[in-house]
């Protein structure tokens, strides 16, 4: 039978996941701060703003922008939103949320100045104990869901319990669940792998190949496996779907928002230009300083990530981004 679920943020991944949801029998109430995304969902079973591609979400589908009667009853909350307002949008949230809900995040971000992962946050902000909250990482392109395309994802909680309720009820035929309980490698890898896409993105726009994107690749994967363990991820997340499938998804796409910023970057365009032009939020650029910092705090080097806070702070080109990747001594890889 299904759950009760309400899905936070009405954005590309959020609508396509409240579809995954649906497809999978449980009763989904999106929110949504937009009074024309809430009244597109709930009256015409479509969400034309932010996943246009979807021509008619599922009829147990659902919106309002009514923070309590969205939360309401619901046994999973799903968050959604952009990593940089989670906290603020959360804020309004708390004390509303059922005592027992488990409340999930979608979200791939570190958050600017605190550092902090997205598990921390909504936790802080929502008081919530970590047995009640699951984070969600995967190779996940939002449009390729919202089109069935066959997908899997790794569902992480302390409690391994709760973790597979939170699978089992976003399983369906077309979408696959895991479970872990490492939220931490979970967070770290859907955070850093925005960082790395934006490298990837860059090397192709400014005309790069195979090699390049998989030098960065490759150094991008083992900078966040050796950022998570620091952090205290479990190291064998890092090859996994959050991991390494995360990072062939996105680093390989032009439907990832991040590997399409840096693709705009790597082709001329300023930071303001990519960001104009962005369809949706590119967590990578705010994630990228933060990323930097926690480097420095848990005294692990991050020079791809200082690059690209090199070039999105000092505007350097591809080439000096990558020649800066490498120090001149001959290193053990
Ligand atoms: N798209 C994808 O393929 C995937 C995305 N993710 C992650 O999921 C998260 C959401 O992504 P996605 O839905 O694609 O992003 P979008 O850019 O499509 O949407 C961002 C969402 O955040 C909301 N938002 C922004 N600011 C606020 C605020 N102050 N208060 C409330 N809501 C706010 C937006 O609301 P509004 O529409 O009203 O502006 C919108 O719902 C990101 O962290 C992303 O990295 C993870 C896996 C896949
Ligand atoms: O996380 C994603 C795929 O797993 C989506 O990537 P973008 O946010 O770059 O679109």
């Amino acid at each position: 039978m299904g759950r009760k679920v309400t899905v936070l943020g009405a954005g590309a991944w959020g609508t396509a996941f409240g579809q995954v949801l649906a497809d999978a029998g449980n009763e989904v109430t999106m929110w949504a701060i937009e009074p024309d995304i809430v009244e597109g969902i709930r009256g015409h079973h479509r969400n034309a703003v932010r996943l246009p591609i979807v021509e008619q979400l599922p009829s147990n589908m659902t919106a309002t922008g009514n923070r309590a009667e969205a939360v309401k009853d619901a046994e999973i909350i799903v968050v959604a939103i952009a990593a940089q307002f989670a906290r603020v949008a959360l804020t309004e949230f708390k004390g509303l949320i059922p005592s027992n809900a488990i409340v999930v995040s979608l979200m791939k971000g570190i958050e600017r100045n605190t550092n902090k992962r997205m598990d921390e946050v909504v936790r802080e902000t929502l008081d919530l104990p970590a047995e009640r909250f699951a984070a969600v990482s995967g190779p996940n392109l939002s449009k390729e869901i919202a089109e069935r395309h066959p997908a899997a994802t790794v569902v992480g909680c302390a409690d391994i319990d709760n973790a597979r309720i939170v699978a089992e009820t976003c399983t369906n035929s077309y979408f696959k669940a895991f479970v872990t309980t490492d939220v931490i490698g979970l967070e770290m890898c859907g955070s850093l792998k925005n960082v790395t896409a934006l490298a990837v993105g860059m090397a192709r726009g400014a005309g790069y190949g195979e090699n390049t994107a998989a030098m960065i690749e490759t150094r991008g994967l083992a900078e966040l496996t050796a950022l998570g363990a620091a952090a205290g991820a479990d190291p064998k997340t890092f090859s996994g779907l959050a991991g390494v499938g995360d990072l062939i998804a996105t680093c390989g796409s032009p439907l990832s928002r991040n590997y399409t910023f840096g693709s705009n970057l790597g082709k001329g365009m300023s930071v303001e230009e990519a960001t104009k032009v962005s369809n949706g939020v590119a967590e990578g650029v705010p994630t990228t300083d933060a990323v930097v910092a926690l480097g420095k705090e848990l005294g692990v080097p991050t020079p791809l990530a200082y690059q690209m806070s090199r070039v999105l702070n000092e505007g350097i080109s591809c080439a000096d981004m990558l020649a800066g990747l490498f120090g001149s001594e001959i290193t053990a890889e």
